[in-house]
C-alpha cells in the first residue's frame, strides 16, 4: 500500500472507564494497531482525548466535572496520567511519543499556526508519534476547539493528511441514535454530509464523551472541505487500523474520492483568521474572483470599510452580500486613497498595479 499520512483520533470512551480510570487493555489494543500501521510505512499522528475522564476520580469528583475549573483541574491531572500510560505501552514497540498540547489561540495566530506545522512535520520526519490534545488547563471557555473531533479535523488539514480515523465507542453513523432506537441502521459510506445527516446525529451516550456523533459529523465535514477523507467507527485487535485503511473497517467512510487538499494559506484564512475590515467590489471584480480564478485588482473596489494593515484578512462584498475572504496587500488607508483619487479622475496608473488580494490568498464563501 502507498505510504499515507494518517491522523487517528481516540475518544474518551475508547480509553477510559466510566469511573474515571484509564483502561489499559483498550489502550494497549490501540497502541498495537498504531504500531502495525507504522510498520506498514504510514505516518501516524494521534489526537487523544481522555485527560478529563482520566483525571476526575483522582481529584475526588464522583463523575466527569461540569464546571470549567473542575474540567481544567481534572485535565491537568489526567493528561500526565495519560501520557505516562502511553509512554509505558509505546516503549514496548520502541515508539517514542511527543506530547503536543494546542489551544484555539495557537491556530488563530499565523506564526504559531506555521510553527505547529513545522514542529509536527519535524516529529514525523524523525519517526516520533505526536500525541495531540487540547491544552484544556489554559484554554478559555469562549475560545476552544469545541471538542477533540474538531481539533483532529483541523490538525488533519494543517498537516495535509490523507485520512482521519475517528475511533469511538460505536461502529459508525446510524440513521437514528441506536442507543435510543434499536431499528437504527448503520451507514457504510457517505460521499457528502448533508443537513439531514447532521440532524440524525445526536449527542454523546456515554458518561465521559462530549460531543457525540453530531460533533463527529461536523468535524468530518470540516476535514472533507480541507481535502481529508474520514472514517468514524471502532474495531478491535492489532489489525483494526490496517483494515480501516483497506476499506474493511467497522464503521462509516465519509468523503468522495474527488476530495482535494487546500493550501495552508487558504486554510488559515478560511478557518482561523480574524476579519479586520471589508471591501466592496463591482460586478466585474466579483465575476473575476468567483468564476475566473483571478486575483482582485484595485480597479474593482468601490468602497473600503474599517482600518487594516497590509497582510490582514478582510471580507469581500459583491452585489448580493459577502462573497469571500482574503489577505490584502494594501492597507485600508492606501486603498481609500486609490478610490478617492479615482473619484477625482486622477490617473490610477499612479498606483502600482499589484493585486489587492492574490488568488492564492482568497477563499470563496
Ligand atoms: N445517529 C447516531 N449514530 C451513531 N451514534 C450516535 C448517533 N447519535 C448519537 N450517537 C451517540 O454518539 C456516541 C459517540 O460519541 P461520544 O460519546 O462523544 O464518543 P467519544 O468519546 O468517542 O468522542 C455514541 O455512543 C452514540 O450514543
Ligand atoms: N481535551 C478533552 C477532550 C474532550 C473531548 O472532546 O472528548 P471526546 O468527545 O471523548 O473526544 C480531554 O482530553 O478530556
Amino acid at each position: 500500500m502507498e505510504k499515507k499520512r494518517i491522523v487517528v483520533k481516540i475518544g474518551s470512551s475508547s480509553l477510559t472507564d466510566s469511573k474515571g480510570a484509564i483502561d489499559q487493555s483498550k489502550l494497549s489494543d490501540h497502541i498495537a494497531s498504531i504500531a502495525n500501521l507504522r510498520n506498514k510505512g504510514h505516518e501516524v499522528l494521534l489526537v487523544s482525548s481522555g485527560a478529563v475522564a482520566a483525571g476526575f476520580a483522582k481529584l475526588g469528583y464522583p463523575s466527569r466535572p461540569v464546571t470549567l475549573k473542575g474540567k481544567q483541574a481534572a485535565a491537568a491531572v489526567g493528561q500526565s496520567l495519560l501520557i505516562q500510560s502511553y509512554n509505558e505501552q509505546l516503549s514496548k514497540f520502541g515508539i517514542v511519543p511527543a506530547q503536543v498540547l494546542i489551544t484555539r489561540n495557537d491556530f488563530s495566530k499565523r506564526d504559531r499556526y506555521r510553527n505547529a506545522y513545522s514542529t509536527l512535520t519535524e516529529l514525523l520526519e524523525r519517526s516520533i508519534l505526536p500525541i495531540i490534545n487540547e491544552n484544556d488547563t489554559v484554554s478559555v471557555e469562549e475560545l476552544t476547539f469545541g471538542d477533540n473531533d474538531m481539533l483532529s479535523a483541523l490538525v488533519s488539514g494543517l498537516i495535509h493528511a490523507d485520512q482521519l480515523i475517528i475511533l469511538t465507542d460505536i461502529n459508525g453513523l446510524y440513521d437514528k441514535n441506536p442507543k435510543e432506537d434499536s431499528s437504527a441502521k448503520r451507514i457504510n459510506y457517505l460521499p457528502e454530509i448533508t443537513e439531514e445527516w447532521k440532524t440524525a446525529a445526536k449527542g454523546s451516550g456515554s458518561k465521559v464523551g462530549t460531543g457525540g456523533m453530531k460533533s463527529k459529523l461536523i468535524a468530518a465535514e470540516t476535514a472533507n472541505t480541507l481535502g481529508v477523507k474520514v472514517f468514524i467507527g471502532k474495531g478491535e485487535g492489532e489489525n483494526k487500523l490496517i483494515d480501516i485503511m483497506e476499506d474493511k473497517g467497522d464503521g462509516t467512510y465519509i468523503g468522495s474520492a474527488a476530495l482535494t487538499s487546500i493550501n495552508s494559506n487558504r486554510q488559515w484564512i478560511s478557518l482561523h483568521s480574524t476579519v479586520e475590515g471589508s471591501l466592496y467590489v463591482d460586478e466585474g471584480a466579483e465575476i473575476a474572483l468567483m468564476n475566473n480564478g483571478s486575483s482582485l485588482l484595485p480597479a474593482g473596489i468601490y468602497k473600503v470599510e474599517g482600518f487594516f494593515e497590509k497582510g490582514n484578512v478582510v471580507e469581500v462584498y459583491g452585489v448580493n452580500g459577502v462573497i469571500g475572504k482574503g489577505e490584502v496587500l494594501y492597507s485600508s488607508e492606501e486603498l481609500k486613497e486609490i478610490i478617492l483619487q479615482r473619484a477625482e479622475e486622477q490617473k490610477i496608473e499612479k498606483h502600482p498595479k499589484l493585486e489587492v488580494i492574490h488568488r492564492d490568498k482568497w477563499v470563496k464563501m
